[in-house]
């Protein structure tokens, strides 16, 4: 296994209320790795913190290290612009920009300095492709994102992560607002991103982590309990508290 990210010995505070306690653990590269638990365990907190999103709360203090390619993006000289292009975010509900298909595709490579209209074209087509949403919007680019539909909506924020060639994509329960047709393609679509993105998703839902993770890592109450294989841990979850939680004995 290559590790894309490392997190050492990571903790959170929001105020006095550590969240994340020691969490220590090894991201795979062009895996997919689920993050579960009962809520309020600091999965969001977890998922936030390798693309610094947490920088923008007041009253966080993070400890240890979270090493994205070798090197620790705490670190003072670390450009979050740039690490925030390089490991993209989807959140829980689906959040276009209040302008055209186009604009919220193109918005991304335009703020990092891509001006040529072909350029765009190509990048907005590629993006909405791969997001397995082009056939449905091509006639129809100029139009508001806000026409349509939430699988639509949230399949057009992944196609927005996308137009600026991230290399890991983080998904807070990304399925969460949306029927199970378009969790179901969702869930394709994140299956076909493995092979050029590492995708790191937070899930409440246990199906969803094992039809689609291959790895698993379990919190409880700001630790990480258990980490491995999806296939391995449901099948046989090294500590007990796993083993209730993914049984549906508790949370
Ligand atoms: N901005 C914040 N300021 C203060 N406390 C926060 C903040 N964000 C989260 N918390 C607290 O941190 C703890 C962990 O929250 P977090 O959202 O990371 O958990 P979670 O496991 O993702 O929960 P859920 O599954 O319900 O989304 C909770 O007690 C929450 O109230």
């Amino acid at each position: 296994m290559n590790a894309i990210i490392e997190s050492r010995d990571l903790k959170l505070w929001y105020g006095d209320h550590q969240v994340l306690k020691s969490i220590t653990m090894d991201i795979p590269e062009h895996e997919i790795t689920a993050l579960i638990g009962p809520s309020g365990c600091g999965k969001s907190t977890f998922l936030k913190t390798l693309n610094r999103m947490n920088d923008l709360v007041g009253n966080v203090r993070i400890t240890g290290e979270v090493n994205y390619n070798g090197k620790n993006i705490y670190a003072p000289d670390v450009d979050v612009t740039k690490l925030r292009k390089d490991i993209g975010m989807v959140f829980q509900k689906p959040n276009p920009f209040p302008m055209s298909i186009y604009e919220n595709v193109a918005y991304g490579p335009k703020t990092h300095g891509i001006r040529s209209k072909a350029k765009l074209d190509e990048i907005v087509e590629e993006s909405l492709k791969a997001s397995a949403l082009w056939e449905e919007v091509k006639d129809r680019l100029k139009t508001s994102a806000l026409g349509l539909s939430g699988g639509q909506q949230q399949r057009l924020c992944i196609a927005r992560a996308i137009s600026v060639q991230p290399s890991v994509i983080l998904m807070d329960e990304s399925t969460a607002s949306l029927d199970p047709i378009s969790t179901g393609k969702i869930e394709d679509l994140v299956m076909e991103l493995k092979s050029q993105y590492t995708v790191i998703m937070v899930t409440h839902n246990m199906q969803q982590a094992v039809r689609i993770s291959d790895y698993c890592a379990f919190f409880l109450l700001g630790e990480l309990v258990e980490f491995g294989k999806t296939k391995e841990m449901f099948a046989k979850p090294q500590n007990k508290k796993t083993e209730e939680y993914i049984t549906g004995r508790f949370g």
